[in-house]
């Protein structure tokens, strides 16, 4: 239920479809050393996987996300945004989407208001219930495993059927089929295709391939999911 004083007018923009729907698969990334900020997302992007978003959980995710904004073809979001002050420092630091594992009414409203496409996250009936009536069709499911994982979707896509989501938490490049073979799955979130060690040890070629393997779940992914449905969303 929207409480008295939030805005009624937040939904989920096309450009957030269309970021959903360019890849199967979004790495979350969590950057520790600045340095690696642009290998990582050239190594990711020429694998296939245009659009990245990086959890604001280090003291460098908002200097990270500004260098990785400007890497040719990649689409910079920020991850772990709580709370409106970090929906502002994202979209100042050049954050073209801010995603969020849960939602507030402040958060939503903060990113109406910048103009940032959020995908915020949901991980019952009830929460996806709640962000339908702020106008949300679009969401994180988080934490996908541990919530009941690609089962659990499939049974929201009954009642909830005019949702769909962008599962997150605990997938994996295998599980990942699961999640993308449904209906209601736009594209999964994972860290897998990032390891942490291959990203200390700046592995670049394998986690090129990491991202290539990735791509290639395309192949598995609901017909309704593939390319085209962002036409009409879109309109
Ligand atoms: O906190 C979880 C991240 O959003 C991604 O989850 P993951 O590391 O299990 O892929
Ligand atoms: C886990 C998650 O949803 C996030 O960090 O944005």
């Amino acid at each position: 239920m929207t409480p008295p004083g939030a805005k009624n007018n937040a939904r989920t923009p096309p450009s957030m479809h269309m970021l959903c729907h360019q890849a199967p698969v979004i790495p979350v990334l969590t950057i520790t050393d600045l340095a690696h900020a642009v290998p990582l997302a050239e190594a990711l992007v020429a694998g296939g996987l245009p659009v990245l978003e990086v959890t604001l959980r280090t003291p460098a995710a908002l200097q990270a996300i500004s260098l990785m904004a400007r890497v040719p073809g990649v689409t910079i979001g920020a991850g772990t945004v709580l709370n409106p002050n970090n929906a502002r420092e994202a979209h100042r630091a050049g954050a073209t989407f801010a995603v969020s594992p849960g939602a507030t009414h402040p958060l939503i409203d903060c990113c109406e208001d910048l103009g940032l496409p959020l995908l915020p996250g949901a991980a019952s009936a009830t929460e996806i219930m709640q962000l339908i009536d702020r106008g949300f069709d679009l969401m994180k499911f988080f934490p996908a495993a541990a919530t009941g994982g690609a089962a659990a979707l499939q049974s929201f896509g009954g009642p909830l059927s005019q949702v769909h989501f962008c599962p997150t938490g605990g997938i994996s490049q295998d599980s990942a089929k699961d999640y993308l073979a449904l209906p209601n799955v736009a594209c999964v979130g994972g860290s897998w295709v990032a390891p942490t060690k291959m990203v200390q040890d700046e592995r670049w070629g394998e986690i090129r391939q990491l991202a290539h393997l990735a791509r290639q779940l395309e192949n598995g992914r609901h017909r309704a999911n593939g390319t085209d449905r962002h036409k009409s969303d879109s309109k």
